[in-house]
């Protein structure tokens, strides 16, 4: 009988990262519209200051705040009105000491000014006379020249993926393309006699097939291309010529089905008969997705999952995540997000294993709880009904219930 020398899942993606070589697939510019979840290609730095000039974050009167201190309801400041700056434009008016200027959200601080008063906290006598009924502190209400981001500021490294408020960083910067890596294609096989494309006639003893789906958009989410290379038969040939297939057009591939030590363990043999270094691990301790392989051919790596599709999603999370992050050029993770929840059920695991639960989140007055979803992992329905997965460590052989436990949310 053939035992898998099994992995942690820390020791596989050390084994990735150290296995795989990771080319420079180049770059390429997309504009603002394209730019949310791509990876920064080379650092972007800023050419100029945001604001501009400085800025006034209140309607209300730009003045020198020294001209308001000790000022108060009973002693008003008492400022000449110069004029008013207009918005979008720059102002041509500059203030002395004892003067002060009418000034919007927005709007450009006038020469020697240096805070602006609220307009709840003057009264104008008249048009030219205001009294301040509050003093102001340097700077208040204003955005300095810069103080967003300063010239020569490096805003974002190489490796960086660009997030919705990164996106709005650029615009301000008036930076409208932007040199992101070149998305990975990752092709995506199923194998095995029994599964079938979703749209056709189902017999006794067949079923659909799940995971092209449920990995294209695991990849797309992550925001790398999923190539789906369709069903391969339970055929030695069959496999070969896809996966080899796959390898020529493809910068990883991922194949599920026919990975445990059973009749159907052609996955391997195929793999094997493609080059080399071929089989780099066969099986971690980790449940559901215990016959895992990971190998590479002549520097493509080829994760097989199995073929269950639960067991198949929680390993595309925990191995095919960090790896597909490697050959996106990302300098980390991007969009996983751990959060700690009470366990609602005593839960067993076996020693030296990591369990994944999956668990549905119940906001319990001010407590978040995580409920377990139970099921065999062929149910791709207990995956549908949660979201997250409960991670049960390896050196714990189970779970209390009302412990706190770790959580890794499903998008
Ligand atoms: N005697 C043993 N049997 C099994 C073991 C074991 O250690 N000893 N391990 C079990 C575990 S755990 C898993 S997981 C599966 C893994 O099986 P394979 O990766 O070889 O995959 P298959 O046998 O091809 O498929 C398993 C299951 O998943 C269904 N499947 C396959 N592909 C798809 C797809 N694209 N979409 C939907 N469903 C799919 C397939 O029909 C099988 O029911 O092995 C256990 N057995
Ligand atoms: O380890 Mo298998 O992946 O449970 O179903």
């Amino acid at each position: 009988m053939v035992l898998f020398e099994v992995k942690s899942v820390k020791e596989a993606v050390n084994i990735i990262e150290e296995n795989i070589n990771i080319t420079d697939k180049g770059f390429e510019e997309v504009d603002l519209f394209e730019a949310a979840g791509r990876v920064v290609y080379s650092e972007v730095q800023a050419t100029e200051d945001v604001p501009a000039f400085n800025r006034s974050t209140v309607d209300g009167y730009a003045v020198i705040a020294k001209d308001t201190f000790g000022a108060g309801e009973v002693v008003p400041a008492i400022l000449e009105v110069i004029g008013e700056v207009r918005m979008g434009e720059k102002t041509e008016l500059k203030i002395s000491p004892g003067q002060a200027v009418r000034i919007s959200t927005g709007g450009m601080l006038p020469e020697n000014s240096d805070a602006v008063v609220m307009l709840e906290y003057t009264h104008p006598l008249d048009d030219k006379t205001l009294l301040i009924e509050k003093p102001v502190a340097p700077f208040e209400n204003v955005i300095k020249k810069g103080e967003d981001i300063a010239t020569g500021e490096v805003l974002f490294r190489k490796g960086h993926t660009l997030r919705t408020q990164d996106v709005g960083a650029l615009a301000a910067l008036g930076i409208t393309r932007v040199k992101v890596f070149k998305k990975p294609k990752i092709g995506i096989i199923s194998s095995g006699d029994e599964v079938k494309e979703p749209d056709e006639k189902v017999d006794m003893g067949e079923i659909r097939d799940v995971n092209t789906y449920t990995l294209f958009s695991a990849l797309k989410a992550l925001g790398a291309v999923g190539i789906p290379l369709g069903i391969v038969r339970d055929d030695f040939d069959q496999i070969k010529n896809t996966l080899k297939l796959a390898l020529e057009n493809c910068d990883a591939v991922i194949i599920s089905g026919g990975s445990s030590v059973g009749t159907r363990d052609l996955t391997l043999k195929a793999i094997n008969s493609l080059g080399e270094p071929g089989l780099i691990f066969h099986g971690l301790s980790v449940k559901p997705g215990k016959p895992t392989i990971f190998a590479a051919v002549k520097g493509i790596p080829i994760l097989g999952l199995p073929g269950h599709p639960v067991s198949a999603l929680v390993i595309f999370e925990l191995i095919g995540r960090p790896l597909v992050n490697l050959l996106m050029g990302r300098d980390k993770d991007y969009g996983v997000y751990e959060i700690l929840a009470k366990c609602d059920k005593d839960l067993s695991s076996a020693a030296g294993r990591e369990d994944y639960i999956r668990v549905r989140l119940e906001k319990r007055e001010d407590e978040l709880w995580a409920v377990p979803v139970l099921g065999k992992s062929g149910m791709i329905c207990t995956m549908s009904k949660s979201d997250g997965l409960l991670k049960i460590p390896p050196e714990r052989v189970g779970i209390s219930k009302g412990e706190m436990v770790e959580v890794i949310l499903l998008k």
